[in-house]
């Protein structure tokens, strides 16, 4: 007999779906496992106001597999020009449910990001009165800092100094994949929270290097050291509601990927829970699967968990070498390989 699981079914509180065909590739994927997702708004142009981020969840929502429920919970994203009047139309729309701090230049279409906080105060002042967190990736982009080393230091330069000046703003860390980043998010207060994605649970900055380079093992922030690595692992089977699922999947084109100066992302939304369940299971935390995939994340955002579930049993799979993908291929995460655990 095989190991079975049956959890109250999970959301993804970081999620890329692109647009156009892209998206339509991608979004079967995460809708068979997920009831909902946190929709990245890092599109070109990006989603910088509750127009754009209607018109953006209208074609998620037209391409919806037929018979399904899923509910797309969209995101903002922040720029030196946001308003506070940009954020109190959000709020008022009902579906943003978080506004995205992009460092300008820090990662995948974040050219239009923040140049400097400062900017922001008004648009962050009212985040904080209306109670819409800030999701932020939290790296610095300074040329001088070790990439190795943003994350680290962008929690002494702007993480501490933004939860000190607006003492009521909630945040959410986005990918964190530092014992540093993990150690913050636990001393912090109730109002912050990380998502944690599948592929820094499972690999280490080795996987990048395993033979050759490895360009489908590069996303940001980039994979760390296996001490972190097993940080991560032990601040999502801790029960502590402050970590939760964001799978940060984010798919790009193969011919983007396999570069001279290859893009950042990984493509895991084809066993987005699948992986999360190899993790735990790995560690025998199976047990915590289900508050950290299908409870935190939601208690966090103010919404109710989902009623139904989702069964989850031990038995191998191989993932194809590529999936189509707008007349490209996408490279799956252990694309080829195995993966221990499937979605009945
Ligand atoms: N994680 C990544 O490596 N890439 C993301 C952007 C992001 O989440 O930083 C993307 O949009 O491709
Ligand atoms: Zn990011
Ligand atoms: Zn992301």
């Amino acid at each position: 007999m095989s190991k079975v699981i049956t959890i109250t079914r999970p959301d993804d509180w970081h999620l890329h779906l692109r647009d156009g065909a892209a998206l339509s590739a991608v979004l079967p994927d995460t809708v068979q496992r997920f009831g909902r997702a946190i929709v990245m708004p890092n599109l070109r142009p990006p989603v910088t106001n509750v127009e754009l981020a209607a018109a953006y969840r209208e074609r998620i929502v037209r391409v919806l597999p037929a018979g399904g429920s899923f509910d797309p919970l969209m995101t903002l994203y922040l720029t030196d020009r946001t308003s506070a009047e940009d954020i109190v139309r959000a709020k008022e729309s009902g579906i943003v449910h978080g506004v995205k701090l992009y460092p300008a230049g820090a990662t995948t279409n974040s050219d239009s990001g923040v140049t400097n906080l400062g900017h922001c105060v008004k648009a962050l002042e009212a985040m904080e009165k209306h109670g819409i967190p800030l999701l932020v990736h939290a790296e610095v982009t300074d040329a001088d800092i070790d990439v190795f080393d943003r994350e680290k230091v962008f929690i002494d330069r702007n993480m501490v100094p933004l939860l000190e000046r607006f003492q009521g703003l909630r945040v959410v860390f986005e990918h964190i994949t530092t014992k540093d980043a993990a150690d913050f998010v636990t001393q912090a207060p109730g109002r912050v929270a990380a998502t944690i994605t599948a592929h820094h649970l499972l690999m280490n900055r080795n996987a990048m290097f395993a033979g050759g380079m490895r360009p489908h093992h590069y996303c940001l922030p980039v994979l760390k050291r296996e001490e972190h690595r097993e940080s991560l692992v032990a601040a999502a089977i801790s029960g502590s509601p402050k970590f939760f699922l964001g799978t940060d999947s984010a798919p790009h084109p193969k011919s983007a990927k396999e570069a001279a100066c290859g893009c950042a992302g990984m493509y895991t939304a084809h066993a987005g829970i699948e992986l999360y369940a190899e993790a735990f299971d790995a560690v025998g935390a199976l047990d915590k699967l289900e508050g950290f995939s299908s409870f935190y994340g939601a208690d966090f955002y103010g919404l109710p968990r989902n009623a139904d579930q989702i069964t989850l049993e031990k038995v191998e799979w191989n993932v194809p070498e590529s999936l189509p993908f707008a007349g490209d291929e996408l490279i799956p995460l252990r694309a080829g390989g195995v993966i221990s655990w499937r979605l009945k």
